[in-house]
């Protein structure tokens, strides 16, 4: 294979470039990998089309892989959009189609993330343009964002699947994706997550998708301004809480623009402007291991270089699999990406003249011998002073105290002899005006908060016990089953039964609840616990019965998702059965029917969950359901 990051795509035979096409096709597509930038890949293309016009990878639409239910074939094909790099190209477009100088334009954010598109019964993706994949099932998972709303999905829209920009600091970049690694930009995250197949998984990555309607954010110009408002218009778009890879322009007059018609890939009346500038190369300086509350995470330190109106000085290597991956070294030149509002990470790199291993094998604190744990390397000492900081202060993340900062806290560990959490309630004003920068008053203030935290939620102290993967959220559904009393006598086994846990968590919370219990002892005798979650007695049980097209559990889990609590037996408590086939001689229907329980037929179950009150549709040809969008 030749060099596939360094090439001059115009000096490239036919067959080299169909290669390196299909090569970052697969890269970006099939692994969420691309190698090299969006605007290197469409060099490729354009050279193609110059030497082979014709040439099916031109007109060949490609969509991430999801997991569906199946396929949808959409009424109007689904394309993708004509590319520009440049505002010359821009009015070249718009020159060719304008009928007059003043033809109205109008300029929307190019969302990053995936197609899709609902017809208020079924959501699909755009597929190959002609065939999407159905994604109905994750529904409940996804919110819709259009011009002044913002809530379920509830009518027809064709949009993108994005994370917002503000949604993805809070939940995913620190999310460790099946595997390993995290997600290295939203795109990435929103690809990862769809392509997850059993909706507990989303539920346990705190999965929150909004697909936002095309039309939600729309700049209404005439073609004679747009140069003049170019820039205006790009900063005030770039400010809007999405993840946007350029910006779409679309005839405004939308009969003139659908009689232009459409090539296989794309509208006619239709462009997008493709941000080029979110990577940059640079020298890799060094690199510092910063400390987390589990492991350490290497930090680039870099060269300054701007990328789209910011300097980046710093960017994240994630952990060492990442380092060893991209073969980093220090001196090396490497390509730094900023999408949105992502804390910039390294892409790929290239050696430098002079260049040092960035690997370290002790701990910069404490000296231990590190080790590795997945992805990670990590300071095995328990006594860590710096990872001992990390932890104490995500666990005053968890319990919300506010106005005490890392700072505070480590003058409180180097003085007044804290180490836990526990060890915080213990304080008096005394010690806090020990510290210097303390007055009085202020001191009282952080005192009075951190008493206020000894009433505390019971997911939010088991978040604070730093147990990998278990954050919040996570906790907040296994107290939805169990108390803390109860949470410490479950085995592995038990603790897996609960939707969203899964083995793997449940080993560590196993392992860790026994490891911390002398401190979990001593913590749970200072605070206050408020078991606020719901009991499972009180929701709806639904039982399921039959042959389903996926596995149980992936019913019960949709079903818990809305509220459900699955229930394994007909008894006379159950609310709801569901069946496969309602005209089964199953003992589950026999008995449900004897005892008068409802019962409802698959389709129709996944119907209601989804709200929607239309009418059974007809059988599709070979499986395929028509999309009426
Ligand atoms: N770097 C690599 O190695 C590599 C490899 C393959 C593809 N790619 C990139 O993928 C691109 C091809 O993907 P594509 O065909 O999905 O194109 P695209 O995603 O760049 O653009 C088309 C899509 O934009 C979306 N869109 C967002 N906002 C919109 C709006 N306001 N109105 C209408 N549509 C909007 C629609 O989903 C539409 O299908 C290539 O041009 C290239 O940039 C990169
Ligand atoms: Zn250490």
């Amino acid at each position: 294979m030749m060099d596939t990051r360094n090439f001059d795509a115009g000096k490239l035979t036919l067959p080299e470039l169909v290669a390196l096409i299909e090569y970052h096709n697969r890269r970006y597509w099939e692994l969420g990998e691309p190698e090299i930038p969006d605007a290197r890949y469409d060099e490729l293309m354009r050279a193609l089309a110059g030497l082979d016009p014709g040439n099916e990878l031109l007109t060949r639409v490609y969509a991430p892989a999801v997991a569906g239910s199946g396929k949808v074939r959409h009424r109007n094909p689904m394309l993708s959009l004509d590319k520009a790099y440049s505002l010359e190209e821009v009015l070249k477009w718009a020159d060719k189609y304008a009928r007059t100088p003043d033809e109205p334009l109008l300029v929307e954010p190019k969302y990053d993330g995936i197609s899709a598109g609902y017809d208020g019964r079924i959501l699909s993706t755009r597929g190959d343009g002609e065939l999407g994949e159905n994604i109905t099932a994750k529904l409940p998972l996804i919110e819709l964002e259009t011009a002044g709303y913002r809530g379920p999905l509830d009518r027809p829209v064709r949009g993108e699947l994005v994370i917002r920009d503000d949604d993805f600091r809070n939940l995913y970049s620190h999310i460790y994706k099946k595997g390993g690694g995290t997600y290295k930009n939203s795109r990435n995250a929103v690809a990862g997550i769809m392509g997850l197949k059993e909706i507990d998984e989303m539920i346990a990555q705190k999965a929150k998708i909004t697909l936002v309607d095309y039309n939600m954010v729309s700049f209404r110009v005439r073609l004679s301004e747009l140069a003049d408002r170019w820039e205006g218009l790009l900063a005030e778009l770039a400010a809007l809480p999405y993840p946007q890879d350029g910006v779409v322009l679309k005839l405004a007059d939308t009969a003139y623009e659908a009689s232009l018609g459409s090539t296989a890939h794309h509208p006619r009346g239709q462009i997008a402007y493709k941000f080029t500038n979110i990577r940059r190369t640079t020298k890799l300086l060094d690199v510092e291991w910063s400390f987390g509350k589990n492991c350490l995470t290497p930090v680039a330190h870099l060269e300054p270089v701007e990328i789209s109106g910011t300097t980046i000085k710093r960017a994240t290597l994630h952990n060492v699999q990442n380092i060893l991956e991209l073969g980093i070294e220090i001196g090396d030149t490497v390509t730094v990406e900023r999408a949105g509002d992502v804390i910039p990470y390294i892409v790929s790199s290239e050696p430098g003249a002079e260049r040092r291993s960035p690997l370290i094998e002790n701990c910069p604190c404490c000296g231990t011998g590190l080790v590795r744990r997945g992805p990670e390397l990590c300071c095995p000492n328990p006594d860590c002073f710096e990872t001992e900081l990390q932890r104490l202060a995500a666990a005053v993340r968890n319990l919300g105290i506010e106005r005490l900062g890392e700072p505070t806290l480590r003058k409180l560990m180097e003085n007044s002899g804290v180490k836990h959490l526990a060890d915080l309630f213990e304080l008096k004003v005394m010690d806090i005006l020990k510290l210097e920068g303390f007055a009085a008053k202020s001191a009282a203030n952080l005192i009075e908060e951190i008493q206020k935290a000894r009433v505390v939620n019971d997911y939010q102290l088991l978040a604070a016990l730093n147990i990998p993967n278990i954050g919040a959220n996570v906790a907040k559904v296994i107290f939805a089953h169990t108390d803390f009393a109860g949470l410490r006598k479950m085995n592995v086994e038990e603790l897996s039964a609960i939707p969203g846990i899964g083995p793997e968590r449940a080993q560590a919370l196993v392992r860790e609840l026994a490891a911390q219990s002398e401190y979990l002892d001593e913590l749970l005798g200072a605070v206050k616990l408020i078991h606020a979650a719901p009991e499972p007695e009180e929701r709806p049980t639904v039982c399921f019965t039959g042959k389903m097209p996926e596995k149980r559990s992936y019913y019960e889990k949709l079903a818990e998702a809305h509220g459900y609590a699955a229930a394994d037996d007909v008894n006379s408590h159950l609310s709801l059965l569901v069946a496969a086939d309602v005209n089964d001689t199953s003992s589950k229907l026999k008995k449900a029917a004897k005892l008068g329980i409802r019962i409802v037929s698959l389709d129709g179950f996944l119907r209601e969950l989804e709200g929607a009150a239309a009418p059974e549709p007809e059988e599709p040809p070979e499986g395929q359901l028509e999309l009426g969008l």
